[in-house]
């Protein structure tokens, strides 16, 4: 059982006032506890998650990579509460998940902006499901757009915008939420390699401040190891955990660290591990293909 370590919580247990004079909510903390989860594929059921034990702790940043098909997505639906487990418990801070929180909020890779609307009316879009205010809610929606450096497109199309700019609409879009819990899958994978860059160290800044619970899907080893407290390394056919990593880098964390030792130890132990990882399923599916 992979279990982590509960860095101190006194510090998240009440609320603070943040920067932006909205109080900063702390973090939620998320355990999967004995969860199995299977599929159904062409009649023959799938075992998506086998076993799943994680813990992570409030306000904590913990990345989950492995293999494609291992179930990192089927984890993060779990505790969105997209979808339950077979059997097995997702809980936050202790209460089961029963379908979606107004404490959660998501970003994919793909933005989901509405294209009718200016950058600051997507912004907007989560604070009016919820009623607030039409002033309040624009006076945080320009807040925020000026905090992802977008003041000057306040009013402009979706479609005048870059991909990266797009982007930080998004994260805007999320973080205006005030979430206690951030569920990420590839966030950074549809932008440019120096975009991604950038924004992986304007969202870590942005995180730093704030404090949520992230968990964060990705393919990209170095992109885990840079903003995270913990690596999960799920393996493929039934999905499970093999490794759950400390990352030992100090915050704030930025792009120069990935030159830092102990990045390219974390780096070249991961890589190892997930090739071992591939190739075991690469393997395994060559003999059911075979069978
Ligand atoms: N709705 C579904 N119906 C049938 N099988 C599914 C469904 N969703 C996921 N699966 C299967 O469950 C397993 C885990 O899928 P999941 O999407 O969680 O993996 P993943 O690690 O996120 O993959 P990727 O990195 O490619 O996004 C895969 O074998 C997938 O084919």
């Amino acid at each position: 059982m992979l279990k982590s370590q509960s860095p101190d919580r006194s510090e998240s247990s009440q609320s603070v006032p943040q920067e932006s004079g909205a109080e900063r909510r702390p973090g939620l903390a998320v355990d999967f506890a004995g969860v199995n989860h299977s599929f159904l594929h062409n009649d023959k059921p799938v075992r998506a998650l086998d076993d799943f034990n994680l813990n992570v702790a409030a306000s904590e940043f913990v990345s989950i990579v492995g293999p494609s098909g291992c179930g990192k997505t089927t984890a993060l639906s779990m505790v969105g509460g997209l979808l339950a487990p077979r059997t097995g418990s997702v809980r936050l801070d202790g209460k089961d998940v029963k379908g979606t929180s107004k404490d959660t909020a998501f970003l994919f890779a793909r933005d989901a902006l509405l294209p009718w609307r200016s950058a600051r009316r997507n912004v907007e879009i989560g604070l009016e499901v919820r009623g607030v205010p039409r002033a309040e809610r624009r006076q945080r929606a320009e807040e925020w757009l000026q905090r992802v450096r977008l003041e000057e497109f306040v009013n402009s199309d979706i479609l005048r915008l870059s991909q990266g700019m797009r982007q930080r609409v998004a994260i805007a879009r999320t973080l205006v939420q005030n979430p206690r819990l951030i569920l990420m899958d590839e966030p950074f994978a549809a932008l440019d390699a120096q975009t991604r860059a950038q924004q992986q160290e304007e969202f870590i800044k942005l995180w730093e401040q704030e404090r949520p619970t992230v968990i964060f899907v990705t393919h990209d080893l170095e992109e885990a190891i840079l903003l995270s407290d913990r690596v999960i390394l799920m393996a493929s056919r039934p999905g499970r955990i093999v490794a759950d990593i400390k990352v030992q880098l100090p915050r704030p964390r930025t792009q120069e660290m990935r030159t830092h030792e102990a990045f390219t130890a974390h780096f070249d132990d991961l890589s190892a591990r997930l090739r071992e990882e591939v190739n075991r399923a690469e393997e395994q599916r060559q003999a059911s293909a075979n069978e």
